[in-house]
């Protein structure tokens, strides 16, 4: 499902960030990727969503080479990949209801499976009660919430997550597991870059170490590995 090949990326001011990445990830997959800070976590996971492109090797997603791909057909591909950020990324203005809805409208569906989908995910995260308040109006880990049900409304095949429970208290950030683990227990292949120590080694997933560009390790049940 998801296929890099020797896969280098520096980016324009000079630093490279990935310095040969070969992996495959298939469909159901928990995946997590750890390192230390600047190692290249962040932009492996760009490259998954085609927010970066390598510069040199192939990396492919669902068999679709995502530097072949033409600009007009990006959002195709993204519709198949829910995004998740440390930072939530909600629109201020809008209710939690319609954050989440506003995914399905650019993707023009019925008003009437928007409702019924949008109720489906909120049911979800367990947020169905505060549809109607704005972000600003909720703690750090309801607003995370949403946007995982923003994330996941349109049935993603791919859920990736960058740093998800940065932001938030330990107890808030188990909480947020629980829906990440759900979401993977229906078939989704759910891929988390964390900093979480706790986290990694207690939910014995697979491990993707990357240091300096590079992967250092790669296991199946594996442990975080670092002293954080
Ligand atoms: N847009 C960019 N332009 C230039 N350099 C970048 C860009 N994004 C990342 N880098 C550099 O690429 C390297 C890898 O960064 P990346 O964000 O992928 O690391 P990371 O492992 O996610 O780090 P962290 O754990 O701190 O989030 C770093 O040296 C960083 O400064």
């Amino acid at each position: 499902m998801i296929v890099m090949k020797d896969v280098h990326k520096k980016y324009p001011n000079g630093v490279t960030a990935l310095n040969g990445i070969t992996v495959n990830i298939d469909k159901g997959e928990f995946v997590y990727v750890v390192g230390p800070s600047g190692a290249g976590k962040s932009t492996f996971i760009k490259l998954i969503y085609r927010e970066e492109k390598p510069t040199t090797g192939i990396v492919k997603i669902n068999n679709i080479n995502t530097s072949e791909l033409k600009e007009k057909n990006v959002p195709y591909l993204r519709r198949k990949i829910g995004v998740v950020f440390q930072d939530f990324k909600l629109l201020p203005k809008l209710s939690v209801y319609e954050n989440i809805a506003f995914a399905l409208e650019v993707i023009e569906e019925s008003p009437r499976n928007i409702r019924k989908r949008v109720m489906e995910v909120l049911d979800l995260v367990d947020l169905k009660n505060k549809a109607r308040f704005l972000p600003s109006e909720l703690s750090g880990g309801e607003q995370q919430r949403v946007s995982i049900a923003r994330a996941i409304v349109n049935k993603p095949e791919i859920v990736i997550a960058d740093e998800p429970t940065g932001n938030l208290d330990p107890e808030t950030s188990w909480e947020i597991m629980r829906v990440f683990e759900e979401i993977s227990e229906r078939g989704t292949t759910m891929i988390m870059a964390t900093h979480s120590k706790e986290i990694v080694n207690k939910m014995k997933k697979r491990v993707i170490a990357i240091e300096d560009g590079i992967i250092v390790r790669d296991e199946s049940r594996g442990d975080y590995g670092y002293e954080n």
